[in-house]
């Protein structure tokens, strides 16, 4: 059994990586890393300094020095940049439309992949282990971490979730509203990362037919298999 656990998850928008990642962390008791809330939270504090997201450089030196914090414990994972609480903010559909911009930059992915790599082994030093979730933690972040799950749902069941999630139910309107967001930003997501497809040694988790806690019980159930962790 390792010593630190480090468990990479990625998958696309709606897929469950957030929710089920932090259940996940909080039953083997180990850190949480959003890396999806470290690209928001550039995006955020770009918006607020009026850099102009099209400005490569300059998105590029925001990068190498916005002051963020981001919070760590699954059970509460507050992100803050400077003295600002910006843990709703981000979340906020103005940041979500304006988050591939920063997302696609690929000088901008190299130093947040650093900072992730630090994060992680910092998170892992401190709990004991790391479930860290995104876009290319399994292929790119932490390709050599114990365990690394693709979770994927059809994306009729994303949109269900988003839609639910953002306005409360998933009628026809809803969940027409929620398509950009989801399907056209995974589209521009994947021509710099691989996350629609499984890479070698990449276990998919496809959780379409499953509710939430059948999720989590799915991911623990790989980990156990690949480690022998058992959860508490
Ligand atoms: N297996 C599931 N069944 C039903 N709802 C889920 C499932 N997984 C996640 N959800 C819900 O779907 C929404 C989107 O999940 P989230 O974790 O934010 O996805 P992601 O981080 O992949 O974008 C949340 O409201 C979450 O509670
Ligand atoms: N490791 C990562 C994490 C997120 N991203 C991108 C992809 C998304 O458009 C944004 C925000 O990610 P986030 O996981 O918060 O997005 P969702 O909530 O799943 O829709 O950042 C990325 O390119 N690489």
């Amino acid at each position: 059994m390792p010593e630190q656990l480090i468990i990479a998850i990625d998958g696309p928008s709606g897929s469950g990586k957030s929710s089920v990642s932090r259940a996940v962390a909080s039953r083997l008791g180990v850190g949480y890393l959003d890396t999806g809330a470290m690209y928001r939270a550039l995006t955020w504090w770009c918006l607020d300094q009026g850099i102009d997201l099209d400005d490569r450089d300059a998105v590029t030196d925001a990068a190498g020095d916005y002051p963020l914090a981001i919070g760590t414990d699954p059970e509460d994972p507050v992100v803050q940049v400077g003295d600002t609480d910006v843990t709703q903010a981000i979340r906020t559909p103005e940041v979500t439309a304006a988050v591939t911009k920063v997302a696609t930059n690929t000088d901008v992915r190299p130093i947040l992949q650093l900072a992730q790599r630090d994060l992680m082994a910092a998170i892992a030093e401190d709990t004991g282990g790391c479930v860290a979730e995104g876009r290319d933690i399994t292929t790119v972040v932490a390709p050599d971490a114990h365990v690394r799950i693709l979770l994927t749902a059809s994306e009729e069941a994303r949109l269900r979730r988003r839609s639910t999630e953002l306005h409360g139910h998933a009628e026809a309107e809803a969940v027409a509203a929620t398509r950009d967001s989801i399907v056209k930003r995974d589209a521009a997501d994947a021509t710099v990362s691989q996350f629609t497809t499984a890479s070698d040694g990449v276990v998919t988790v496809d959780t379409s037919d499953l509710d939430f806690e059948g999720s989590v019980d799915a991911v623990l159930t790989v980990v156990t298999d690949r480690t022998g962790r058992v959860p508490r």
